[in-house]
């Protein structure tokens, strides 16, 4: 090697740790916009945003990442999406805690979880794809999470206390015997409402603007979603349920099931009429529907819909309410319920932002 080429090589610098924690976020939909709110509040103030994504772009360089109108100009400004250069603005920042967040619903990237904490990162998720998917995967989740931490709170109840409660409830040596209840915040508020008197296609457009379903509505109404939570709590809780475990009623039309989102949001009203009827015979009996998850003791799981009696506890639900009944050993004779909103940018960031604050 030459004297100029030899004295021009790059030499690694170590950059020299600091406390604090360092974050990097992607997805900037209605979760990741509601957190970044959040992160401009004194709640946040001592955690460090050193990237940003969406589908397509990045940033990382700070100036921009302290401008107010980054989720909107990220739509149209920004570096190529890289995950390698988000990793590296975590080591660059020196931080001695170092969170990867994703809100995002992308497969690829919750499939990457598991590589994230054994190299070191914490990562803190709304994204379900891998707790809740193939079984493989909440393995290899499981080893990993010995390394560092996996903020899981905004996957089951949109961060109501559900896992952390029954986490507590495994180390005091109790354990779940059954589990009940309306694990969706979209389809509850679609079943609370839905009398016939206005086509179930408004109500679903209705949640989509809120933010409550999913970014293809027919996760939720494919039943997908409320199994992926299912699962969740499920193998929480010593279950080890494959996907295929999961008894799963769809409402999406066969129709629908095979076209893209467009089209699928284009064509809503082909719901109304198979749910018009249904709603019609329950109410004729005295019931009404609700979008119902149930695992036996014998680890039968199901999700669908269900008529129940007007005097169900699911009956009385309001808004994105979602209800956990869990029975254990201890909570026997009645079971622990869990209830509240359960869908949402707000709550859901709140749960992210927790979870990141309680790492240290
Ligand atoms: N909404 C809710 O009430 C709740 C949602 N969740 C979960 O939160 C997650 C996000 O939901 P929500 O915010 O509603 O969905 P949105 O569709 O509003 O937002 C998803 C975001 O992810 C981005 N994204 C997709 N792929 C990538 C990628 N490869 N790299 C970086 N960003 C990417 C999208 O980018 P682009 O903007 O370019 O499309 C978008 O900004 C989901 O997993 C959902 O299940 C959990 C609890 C409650
Ligand atoms: N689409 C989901 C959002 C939270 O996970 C739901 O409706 O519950």
């Amino acid at each position: 090697m030459s004297a100029v080429l030899a004295s021009e090589a790059v030499v690694p610098v170590a950059v020299p740790q600091v406390d604090g924690t360092a974050i990097v976020l992607l997805g900037t939909g209605v979760v990741g916009g509601a957190l970044l709110k959040l992160l401009n509040t004194p709640a946040a103030s001592a955690l460090r945003l050193v990237g940003v994504a969406n589908s397509r772009r990045q940033q990382t360089d700070p100036e921009h990442l302290a401008d107010r109108g980054l989720r909107e100009k990220l739509k149209t400004h920004g570096e190529p999406r890289d995950d390698a250069s988000l990793l590296d603005a975590l080591e660059r920042s020196g931080a001695s805690i170092k969170v990867i967040i994703d809100a995002t619903a992308n497969n690829a990237l919750a499939a990457r979880h598991a590589e994230w904490l054994e190299q070191g990162y914490h990562v803190v998720t709304a994204n379900k794809a891998l707790a809740g998917g193939a079984l493989a995967g909440w393995r290899a989740l499981q080893a990993a999470r010995e390394k560092r931490t996996y903020g899981d709170a905004a996957t089951v109840g949109a961060g109501l206390p559900v896992l952390s409660t029954l986490r507590r409830l495994r180390q005091c040596g109790d354990a779940l015997l059954t589990l009940e209840g309306v694990f969706s915040g979209s389809l509850s508020y679609l079943f609370n409402q839905y009398d016939g008197s206005q086509p179930f296609s408004v109500l679903l457009a209705e949640a989509r603007k809120l933010g409550y379903t999913e970014p293809d509505p027919r996760s939720d109404l494919s039943g997908e979603d409320v199994a992926r939570k299912l699962l969740i709590i499920a193998r929480n809780a010593g279950f080890a349920l494959g996907t295929d475990e999961v008894e799963v009623e769809s409402l999406v039309p066969e129709a629908l099931r095979g076209v893209d989102t467009e089209t699928f949001l284009a064509r809503l009203e082909e719901l109304d009429e198979p749910l018009a009827r249904r709603h019609a015979e329950a109410k004729a009996r005295g019931g009404v529907l609700r979008f119902l998850a149930r695992l036996n003791q014998r680890g039968k799981a199901r999700v669908g819909l269900v008529e129940v009696p007007a005097t169900h506890p699911a009956a009385r639900l309001y808004g994105t309410d979602n209800q956990f009944a869990l029975t254990t050993t201890r909570y026997h004779s009645q079971p622990l319920v869990i209830q509240g909103p359960g869908a949402g940018p707000e709550v859901t960031a709140q749960a992210l932002l927790g979870d990141v604050l309680a790492i240290g």
